[in-house]
């Protein structure tokens, strides 16, 4: 039986191996994301939070294992195949908000949809502003910004295409711890009130408590998962890792 839209999942890894050289950057990881869920991805550093995120998001293949975005096994995928369905299924968010400075943030927003040389459904660009509050800025440029004003512009980048799922990495390491809680909560509204898919690599257990869940990764494998995070339970259960 072919499954229906609902429980398709958005991302899978099934028992995915990434090795560089001899060391396994990911050990054997299946793990399905859960459709409209906000999970934050922790672990010690070099524990594969990165390799994770490379590997689930098609930015790289895995070694041996299957990922699977929006249903498509992206093994099996040509590079600009690859690149494609990235492009059209997900959104990223960095830590370096990498905007675009010559251009206005309206322009930054829709690049995505340049890029795939698609047109901006303008009812949906106009509520991704609106929720991200940039609606007084779009004829900005980037270095008019303040910090977080950026990393707003980044997750409306991120939205404008409707994916099937964001990636944010370590998206506040650049903030002020003030500027860092206004772009989780606002993360938290848009996975709320869009039902948005929303996966979070972060080394801050603040930042972490803001999901559904947490993953713990301990030597390139999935040691725990804590649903109902707060930060005092991330923090013990990272010191234990
Ligand atoms: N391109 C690469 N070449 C060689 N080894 C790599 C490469 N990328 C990652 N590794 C190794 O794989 C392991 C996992 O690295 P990864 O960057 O995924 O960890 P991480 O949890 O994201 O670390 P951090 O928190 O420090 O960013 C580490 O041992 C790392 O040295």
């Amino acid at each position: 039986m072919m499954p229906t839209e609902t429980t398709v999942q958005t991302v899978s890894l099934e028992n995915v191996t990434r090795t560089y050289g001899a060391v396994r950057a990911l050990d054997g990881v299946t793990w399905a994301c859960p459709r409209g869920g906000f999970t934050a991805v922790m672990g010690p550093s070099g524990s594969g939070k990165s390799t994770f995120l490379h590997c689930a998001s098609g930015l790289d293949r895995p070694t041996s294992g299957t990922v699977r975005i929006g249903g498509a096994d992206i093994g099996r995928l040509s590079e600009a195949k690859r690149t494609r369905l990235r492009r059209e299924k997900v959104g990223f968010v960095f830590q370096a908000f990498n905007l675009v400075p010559s251009m206005d943030v309206e322009e930054n927003i829709v690049l995505p949809l340049r890029l795939g040389g698609l047109t901006a459904d303008r009812a949906w660009l106009e509520e991704v502003v609106r929720r991200v509050g940039l609606a007084d800025r779009l004829r900005h440029k980037p270095p008019e910004l303040s910090g977080g004003q950026q990393q707003r512009v980044a997750l409306a980048r991120a939205l404008v295409t409707r994916p099937e799922v964001v990636f944010a990495d370590e998206p506040t390491g650049a903030l002020d711890p003030r500027t860092a809680r206004e772009v989780m909560a606002l993360l938290r509204q848009v996975v709320d009130m869009t039902g948005q898919t929303l996966v979070l690599v972060t080394h801050d257990p603040a930042a972490a408590a803001w999901a559904d869940s947490v993953l713990f990764l301990s030597g390139g494998r999935i040691v725990d998962e804590l649903a109902g995070p707060t930060p005092d339970a991330v923090a013990h259960r990272m010191e234990a890792l």
